[in-house]
């Protein structure tokens, strides 16, 4: 009988607002973002290998723009992991990749935790969130806050987490053009036209009132908007078609770009607003779900 595999899901992450409030001495832009998660991601299953190896396969629609090299994220973490543990064991992994490369939703940062987490499992490393985030680092700045998938306010490069709240259910609308803007040339551009932002004085890690809420993530911004508009005017289009759908509370560009998001009341709303965006822009990669609370 084959082995039983075991799973884990990597919930694609949205910058819900993303601010640049400073640059560190090795260069690296020190930010601050309410990063939230949806029930829109990859998925990745593990089971033992006897002979040792560690192993890897790729499906799904964004499947064929990964290489299953060693340098796919999710081997990087196994070997990680594995050394940590110091365990001989193997594993055949498999990801199914169902979110854009390279997007701003942190898909192989999401693979890279949830193949930490899976691992973790089926080793039975024992290691706590806590162990698996520290060396998540190592492997991308956004891994850490992966390990949890739960909302939190994010600061430093991505090291330093604090846990926070949403108030709502709100349903979610992705958005991808399907056209990849790089992410050190959005930095680049960021530090010739752009301004460090102040740190946040709203406190994100209660849970207010909706309306309040969402008045003060209005008020917040993503600092790298303007930069990947610049490189990739379409941004700035899909972001105005989005503000006008029925029902739209925010639209606004998630991590370096491309992937815009739209906040909904709740999940039937993002799927009705995705049907109407898609019937507009079939060039798109579009998703509708609802973030996780
Ligand atoms: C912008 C964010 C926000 O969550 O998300 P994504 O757009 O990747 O989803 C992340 O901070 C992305 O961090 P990370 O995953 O480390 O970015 P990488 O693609 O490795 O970084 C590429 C390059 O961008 C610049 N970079 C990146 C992060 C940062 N805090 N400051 C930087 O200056 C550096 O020049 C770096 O070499
Ligand atoms: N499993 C993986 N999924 C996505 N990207 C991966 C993976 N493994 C390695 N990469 C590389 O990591 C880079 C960042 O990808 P990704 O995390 O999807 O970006 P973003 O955080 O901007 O959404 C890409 O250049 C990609 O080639």
């Amino acid at each position: 009988m084959a082995p039983a595999a075991l799973f884990e899901d990597a919930p694609a992450k949205l910058n819900l607002f993303l601010h640049v409030v400073g640059r560190r001495d090795d260069s690296y832009h020190l930010l601050e973002s309410l990063v939230a998660f949806t029930d829109i991601g990859d998925r990745l299953s593990a089971t033992v290998r006897a002979d040792g190896a560690l192993s890897l396969t790729v499906s799904g629609p964004f499947g064929a723009l990964l290489t299953e090299s060693p340098e796919n994220l999710v081997l990087r973490a196994a070997r990680s992991l594995r050394s940590r543990l110091g365990v001989s064991a193997g594993a055949a992994l498999h990801l199914e990749k169902n979110l854009p490369v390279a997007s701003g939703i942190g898909g192989g940062s999401a693979d890279a935790a949830a193949a930490l987490r899976l691992l973790n499992r089926l080793w039975e490393g024992g290691l706590k969130e806590g162990d698996l985030a520290g060396m998540g680092l190592a492997l991308g700045a956004d891994v850490p806050v992966c390990i949890a998938s739960h909302v939190a306010l994010m600061r430093g490069v991505g090291e330093v987490l604090e846990p926070a709240a949403l108030p709502a259910p709100f349903g979610v609308l992705l958005v991808n053009p399907l056209q990849p803007v790089s992410t050190p040339r959005v930095f680049a551009g960021f530090r010739r036209t752009g301004c460090f932002a102040a740190r946040a004085a709203h406190d994100w890690t209660v849970e207010p009132d909706p309306h309040r809420w969402l008045h003060h993530l209005a008020a917040a911004g993503n600092s790298l908007q303007a930069p990947a508009e610049t490189l990739l005017p379409e941004i700035a289009t899909i972001l105005s078609v989005l503000g006008e759908l029925p029902e739209c509370l925010l639209a606004r560009m998630s991590g370096s770009g491309a992937t815009c998001f739209a906040l909904f009341p709740d999940a039937p709303a993002a799927a009705s607003a995705a049907r109407d965006f898609g019937a507009r822009r079939p060039d798109c990669w579009v998703a509708a779900g609802r973030l996780r609370g």
